[in-house]
């Protein structure tokens, strides 16, 4: 266990005959001792290069790692005291899931009946028990991958990696094993980093997300952060589902206080007094976002029409537009509970303060993130 610092980060590929590729761009990142951390990011954003990275499967390029102090880069995987459960499971075909769980351990010469009591343990765990005695081709893809789960997370290491380590797993038994998961990781106070594209699975598991995207760290943070004070345009359109309502509007000077302006008027919300250095200006043009569970439906001075209303069993996401035709504002609202609202009916709504977010039109990070008040700007 102990802390892993990325500091400027970079990997290239050069592939021969072809066009370098960069796959990780300048990535800086602290992960504290005892802490989970999902990278989370949509396919080809650089993720898995990374914990190969920090696992010793790729030379760094560019910039160091280094974990409890002691710097990564020149070292061999079998020297940096990591333990990886890589995606495609590779367990040892030759060997029972039992053995290829203990293999480790027993290479470290643990005592047999140390071995026996942790195997049994981590394959209760993993609900595995029933396929310790076979070999891995035998089973089924998500048995493979509990027990390359199971192989990790019983070797004593100061990090564990696990790169996408639910993808083969049905959802019920997702949802218990990543309770589980966190519960012995959090329990042995091990220092843990995920790769995962699922946002549920990265809320569920991690203290703090790093959002990647194209190579770079949009944003890094804890779930709450995340959604309540996105750093940019990209994080608040990634986050959430569905994610924040975004649509160009403008800034304008109101007798008082500022409003907000989208969509040729259709929607027009005040602002509090802004101030500070990122605040937006008269005529500044931003990029407006909404958080769709803070749209309040039923209530306020807004109206809009109802074009869709699904329900999903604990929440209601409705559809709803204002304006007619083309020029249409389409926004997307939910509701904990159920809602009555028909399509095509015209229903009352209002932007609760905190829902409202400013980011910036050119650059896209973020200007302003609404309070719950609604009393002060809360510049980012
Ligand atoms: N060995 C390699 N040689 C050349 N390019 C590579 C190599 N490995 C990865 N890449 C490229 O680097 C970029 C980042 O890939 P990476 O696998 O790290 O992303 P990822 O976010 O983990 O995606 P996925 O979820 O699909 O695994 C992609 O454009 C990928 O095609």
């Amino acid at each position: 266990m102990a802390d892993l610092t990325l500091d400027s980060v970079t990997k290239i590929y050069r592939p021969r005959g072809r066009e370098p590729v960069r796959a990780v761009s300048g990535l800086d990142m602290a992960i504290a001792d005892g802490e989970i951390v999902a990278l989370l990011g949509s396919s080809g954003c650089g993720k898995t290069s990374t914990l190969r990275m920090v696992a010793g499967f790729e030379t760094v390029s560019e910039g160091s790692i280094s974990l409890g102090g002691r710097r990564l880069n020149a070292l061999r995987p079998a020297q940096r005291n990591v333990a990886m459960a890589f995606e495609g499971y590779s367990l040892y075909p030759p060997l029972t899931v039992r053995d290829n769980v203990a293999f480790a351990l027993l290479r470290e010469r643990a005592p047999r009946a140390e071995v026996a009591s942790k195997v049994a343990e981590v394959a209760e765990l993993l609900e595995i028990e029933g396929s310790l005695d076979r070999y891995p081709a035998t089973i089924s893809s998500g048995h493979q991958q509990r027990a390359s789960l199971a192989r990790a997370l019983i070797r004593p290491a100061a990090l564990h990696l696990l790169d996408e380590p639910m993808s083969q797993l049905e959802p019920q038994v997702r949802a218990v094993l990543r309770a589980r998961i966190k519960e012995w990781l959090k329990d042995r106070g091990m220092t843990a980093v995920l790769v995962t594209h699922d946002q549920t699975d990265a809320i569920a598991l991690a203290d703090r997300i790093a959002v990647m995207e194209a190579s770079r760290l949009m944003q890094f943070g804890t779930p709450a952060e995340l959604r309540e004070r996105p750093a940019n345009l990209f994080v608040a359109g990634f986050v959430g589902e569905p994610p924040m309502n975004l649509v160009e509007a403008e800034v304008v000077a109101g007798d008082g206080r500022p409003r907000v302006v989208a969509a040729d008027g259709l929607l027009t919300l005040e602002l509090p007094a802004l101030n500070g250095p990122l605040a937006p200006r008269p005529g500044q043009r931003v990029w407006l976002g909404l958080s769709p569970r803070h749209l309040a439906v039923g209530r306020g001075p807004q109206r809009a029409r109802v074009v869709a209303n699904q329900w999903l069993g604990d929440q209601t996401h409705l559809a709803l537009e204002l304006g007619d035709g083309a020029a249409a504002l389409p926004l997307i609202a939910v509701a904990a509970g159920m809602l009555e609202a028909e399509p095509g009916e015209s229903v009352a709504f209002e932007v609760e303060p905190r829902g409202l977010h400013l980011f910036d039109h050119e650059d896209d990070t973020a200007l302003y993130h609404g309070s719950p008040d609604g009393t002060t700007g809360e510049p980012a």
